[in-house]
């Protein structure tokens, strides 16, 4: 018997009408581990997580959560396995932080559960809330925060879903420097001291080299490099999955790579026709 495994996307395909995006996608993520995943607007990162948290079907292939195939999975059932972090959310008038957070724990509880709940009851909610040091807002308007503000609270509502498999589609949009570590950071800690098995879309390649175990790129659909991040970034890489010109250096203490992007590469011919 292989090593159980946190989740496992094995030959998956997949298209909108008319548009193929995936082309035998396979990426495995142990507990522990976080894969940072990359590539140019467009080449289906997101696609990849949604179909790793079961919002769309894979056409071929499938993807399994701890051995169990995800598409066996009831939405509910899946949503306590998987939580997915989306690159935007529409706004939701009137509701507090506090109110949004626990829509995280809506798998967890279900319909019952949630209506019976008394405001502050739910431990869950109140350590997502502190995780990601948002407790003070809790009684706040989501739809009054700043959109660094409500990027964290929503990253809390992920974390309400208390699940061992983390999908984050760039948390660290709308940031400022500090708290764009401080969110990584905590993605880094809770990984670890949970045993999370984390996949982050990044477009920040110095964020990638610096705190995921794996980078994993994906060009023209199909995965093209995956392995550390030393292995991976490469000024190859750069040219080739990211289509910039630049050098790629090291940190003199920490030995990550650290790359100097120079200017634009022309689209490859792939790219015409696929976008
Ligand atoms: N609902 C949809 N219907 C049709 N086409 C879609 C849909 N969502 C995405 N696409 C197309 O699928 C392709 C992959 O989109 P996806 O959002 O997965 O890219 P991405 O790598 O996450 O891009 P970005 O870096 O810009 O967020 C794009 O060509 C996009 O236009």
């Amino acid at each position: 018997m292989s090593e159980p495994v946190g989740i496992h996307v094995e030959g998956v395909h997949f298209g909108y009408p008319g548009r193929p995006v995936l082309r035998g996608v396979d990426l495995t993520v142990r507990p522990g581990e976080l894969a940072a995943l990359i590539g140019l607007n467009g080449c289906g990162k997101s696609t990849l997580l949604r179909l790793a948290a079961g919002l769309l079907r894979p056409d071929e292939g499938r993807v399994l959560l701890g051995g169990d195939d995800l598409a066996r999975l009831s939405r509910r059932a899946a949503a306590r396995r998987v939580a997915l972090l989306h690159q935007s959310s529409p706004a939701v008038p009137g509701m507090t932080v506090r109110h949004l957070v626990r829509q995280g724990r809506y798998a967890a509880r279900g319909p019952l559960g949630m209506l019976r709940e008394d405001g502050d009851g739910d431990p869950v909610v109140a350590r997502a809330l502190r995780d990601v040091g948002v407790e003070r807002w809790a009684g706040r308007e989501v739809d009054a925060l700043s959109g660094g503000e409500r990027q964290r609270v929503r990253l809390a509502m992920a974390l309400a879903q208390d699940t061992r498999v983390l999908l984050l589609d760039e948390p660290t949009t709308y940031l400022d420097l500090h708290h764009q570590l401080d969110v990584l950071r905590t993605v880094v800690r809770l990984r670890a001291e949970r045993g999370l098995s984390v996949v982050m879309v990044v477009h920040d390649l110095a964020h990638a080299a610096r705190f995921a175990e794996r980078v994993v790129a994906l060009r023209a659909g199909r995965v093209v490099a995956d392995g550390t991040p030393k292995e991976v970034v490469t000024p190859g890489l750069l040219a080739d999955v990211l289509r910039v010109a630049g050098r790629v250096g090291e940190d003199p203490e920490g030995g990550w790579p650290v790359c100097y992007p120079d200017h634009p590469l022309p689209p490859l011919e792939y790219e015409n026709h696929i976008h």
